[in-house]
């Protein structure tokens, strides 16, 4: 079964072919790794893949809705019911505590403020950062900020999770228990995970490694070491 087939997808911003006849394929429960030099394309990839950038051609099927025919807002809608985004920087809204941070994208679609509460806090407890719920980012360390940046990613259960240089700007111990929990609270739930590194240790949580080099697929389908 394929949860998201891309084909093809060529996509031209200012000067620069960002990406030229990219195909990637997903299955639910997929870990993969877009590596590569930076400008390559990595970013542009994970964007045409998630609905956020529309490609010049090419497809993306993913669940049966051909994202590229789709509009802004159905691709919006994608997104939030069925995609979960984790960044370099964490993203958490500052005013809000951690807890807080987690129930928004239930909030968002529609459930009860007090159940999103209990579903976020159950979140924050498997990826052992309970204790830092009613904290906000200024007292948490960027590794507790960034795993409670993926509980928000998977609270709503989604089938696919984009994480843009996740471990960017934590160290390497943080950053090794961001990826465990990351990789591992994903895995549970059957959510495929697309990763954009330049980190090799990164990339090792993968199954499946997709390097880019000018705006192409170099290499696919390699198999990770871990
Ligand atoms: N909005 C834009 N306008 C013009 N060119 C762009 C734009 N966004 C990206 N590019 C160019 O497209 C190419 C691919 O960029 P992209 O950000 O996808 O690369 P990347 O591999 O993710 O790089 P990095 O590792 O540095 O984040 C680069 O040459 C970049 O300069």
């Amino acid at each position: 079964m394929t949860l998201l087939q891309a084909r093809d997808l060529s996509l031209r911003l200012g000067t620069t072919q960002a990406l030229q006849d990219v195909s990637v394929d997903l299955s639910p429960g997929d870990v993969v790794s877009i590596m590569g030099p930076s400008g390559s394309g990595k970013s542009t990839l994970l964007h045409c893949l998630a609905g956020v950038l529309v490609p010049d051609s090419g497809s993306v099927l993913f669940e049966s809705t051909d994202l590229t025919r789709s509009s802004d807002a159905e691709r919006s809608r994608i997104r939030l019911q069925r995609m979960g985004f984790v960044f370099q920087f964490g993203d958490l809204i500052p005013e809000l505590t951690m807890v807080e941070n987690v129930m928004l994208p239930l909030q968002l679609l529609g459930t009860k403020r007090s159940e999103a509460r209990d579903r976020a806090r159950t979140m924050l407890d498997e990826l052992e950062v309970g204790d830092v719920a009613d904290g906000t980012v200024g007292v948490v360390s960027g590794g507790q900020a960034q795993r409670t940046a993926v509980a928000r990613a998977l609270v709503h259960e989604p089938a696919v999770i984009f994480a843009d240089e996740p471990t960017g700007a934590l160290d390497s111990a943080a950053g090794e228990l961001v990826m465990d929990s990351l990789v591992t609270a994903a895995q549970s739930r059957g959510a495929a995970v697309v990763l954009v590194t330049h980190d090799a240790r990164v990339a090792s949580y993968a199954h499946r490694n997709v390097t880019m080099r000018d705006g192409r697929v170099r290499a696919a389908d390699l198999t990770s070491m871990r």
